[in-house]
């Protein structure tokens, strides 16, 4: 790939990962909460008040244990909040340090930690030594074994670098087993689906030779056995949620969010603490006494086959909920391509809960297979990524363009329309006071258009209407101000106006504020609470 087009991949890409960070999957309880004891799941040095907590675990054969409401429960009710059992950097080829896991580059002028030369963020670093970073124990093993440097010498070889940071978290885990035996044993309960990751041979002979091999012939644990190792990939992929703020990335285990069931549209929503990377679990919206309770393991802005696939690929299992189980997805139409053949009609899986389904139209006798599907998909999202983040004309031309191939709500031209929503009035060229009208109502449309189709997918207090809420209030405060200037809007629909506009700083503050504080979230929280004290709204 040219050089240009790797870098704006790489912006949209960290475009995606923001919003992908901003519909994370799963979440957690606090340590003095767990109801594990009644499950024989046994909490390290647990001191549990089963009464107390708002769920219980339950069993069945197709979701393992998995949480459910012990009464009714309000939307935006606090479920949990807990500090990881275990941390460590995600699977990715771009460096962290070890402490604190924001970027550091792969270069010698990058400070390294002293003893075992493994590149950190500083000496400052608030992670160096501490259970949640780099501890002793780590710096030790990577020191007498030589890792820092062999890091650094892997610089520019992506492969290498990615298996170096996936290593961490389970030669972590690996520690914990000599300073903190109960976590040991309480992770090794999480469920490892061994047996299906053995019978599927590309993935174990992958783990087999980048994980197992590895550590015991490069990493000094060739005590450790093989079966132990397997283990713990398997736990850590089937249970771990991708955490981070401001740039920081990380992946953890958590010691009772790991028990929450997969929905598609679920009824909670999480983020995490920046300093303590605690994961704080909240229902978005009202859930019933007994009701399942619920997170999405995969991204909403993906439609069934990917997001199915997505989950039998790390999770093993096949999605079977409501969205996935309807041609439709709740009525969003997200996956709908149009017909090619007559123009006016859909085409959609015949069998969602089939991947290998037939598409048809719904209007004429168009057909495709699921393999050209893929394909195709994989093509537009390739040209996605390739366009800067911040190139409003390139996103605006992907959108013409695929329009046309690609329903008006399908969840790649959705994706183009979120980055828009954010762009326009943010950057220089197109800030919003110095926006033309046209440009003002662009950003409106897109805001509502990725708005109607948030609010079926992930209602309720969730952070991405929070964030869309508070960008939909500029544009229509603007678009109003613009047209009074004017004379172009009558006093009536400009107060109905600046009623929308008082509800969308009402719900969006309501929503960001139940973000941790030093977030960019709660932030734009609290400015929304400042816009609606300055309109003199209490
Ligand atoms: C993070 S674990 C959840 C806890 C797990 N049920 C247990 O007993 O330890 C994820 C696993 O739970 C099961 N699971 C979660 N949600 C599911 C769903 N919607 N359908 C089927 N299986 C599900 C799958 O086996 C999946 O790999």
């Amino acid at each position: 790939m040219p050089a240009k087009k790797q870098k704006n991949k790489k912006k949209h890409q960290q475009h995606q990962q923001q919003l992908q960070q901003q519909q994370q999957q799963q979440s957690t309880t606090n340590s003095s909460q767990s109801s594990m004891e009644s499950n024989n799941i046994n909490e390290p040095g647990g001191d549990s008040s089963p009464k107390q907590l708002p769920y219980r675990i339950e069993k069945s054969s197709v979701l393992g244990r998995y949480l459910v409401a012990n009464r009714d429960l309000k939307a935006g009710e606090l479920l949990t909040i807990e500090e990881p059992l275990a941390i460590g950097p995600c699977v990715s080829a771009d460096a962290v340090c070890l402490g604190c896991y924001m970027p550091v580059e792969l270069k010698e002028t990058q400070f390294c930690c002293e003893a075992c030369k493994w590149p950190m963020c500083g000496p400052q670093c608030g992670g160096l030594h501490q259970p949640t970073g780099h501890t002793v124990q780590e710096c030790e093993l990577l020191r007498e074994h030589k890792l820092g440097a062999a890091l650094t010498a892997a610089c520019g070889k992506a492969d290498l670098v990615k298996n170096y940071y996936e290593l961490i978290l389970i030669v972590r885990i690996l520690l914990l087993k000599h300073h903190a035996p109960d976590k040991y044993a309480y992770i090794l309960q999480m469920e490892s689906h061994t047996e299906l990751r053995k019978a599927n041979t590309e993935l174990w002979q992958h783990y087999e030779q980048n994980v197992v091999q590895r550590l015991q012939r490069d990493w000094g644990l060739d005590t450790v056995s093989a079966e132990d190792i397997h283990a713990i990939c398997g736990i850590v992929d089937v249970n771990c949620f991708e955490i981070g703020q401001n740039l920081a990335k990380a992946r953890c285990l958590y010691k009772s969010a790991f028990l929450l069931a997969h929905d598609c549209c679920p009824n909670t929503a999480h983020t995490d603490d920046p300093q303590s990377y605690a994961i704080i679990l909240r229902t978005s919206r009202s859930i019933s006494k007994d009701e399942g309770i619920t997170l999405s393991y995969a991204y909403t802005l993906q439609g069934t086959l990917k997001r199915r696939d997505f989950m039998h690929a790390g999770k093993l299992f096949w999605c079977c909920c409501d969205r996935c189980s309807d041609p439709k997805e709740l009525g969003t139409d997200c996956s709908a391509l149009v017909c090619p053949k007559c123009k006016t009609g859909s085409v959609r899986s015949t069998a969602p809960l089939n991947q290998e389904a037939e598409w048809r139209c719904d209007r004429c006798d168009y057909t495709l297979q699921y393999k050209e599907i893929l394909k195709l998909l994989d093509a537009i999202n390739y040209n996605l990524e390739t366009i800067d983040a911040h190139n409003i004309p390139g996103l605006e031309g992907f959108l013409k363009k695929y329009e046309r191939v690609l329903g008006p709500n399908h969840y790649l031209i959705l994706s183009a329309k979120y980055s828009l929503c954010q762009i326009y009035g943010r950057i220089e060229g197109y800030l919003l006071h110095t926006m033309s009208i046209e440009n003002v109502e662009k950003k409106e449309q897109y805001c509502r258009d990725f708005l109607r189709i948030i609010n079926v997918l992930e209602p309720g207090l969730t952070r991405l209407r929070g964030l869309i809420l508070y960008e939909l209030h500029g544009a229509i405060m603007m678009r109003s101000q613009r047209l009074m200037m004017t004379g172009g809007i009558s006093e009536s629909n400009f107060k109905r106006n600046i009623k929308e506009v008082i509800r969308c700083l009402q719900e969006s503050k309501d929503i960001l504020l139940l973000e941790p504080e030093g977030t960019s979230e709660h932030e734009m929280g609290v400015a929304a609470a400042g816009a609606l004290v300055e309109m003199g709204v209490k």
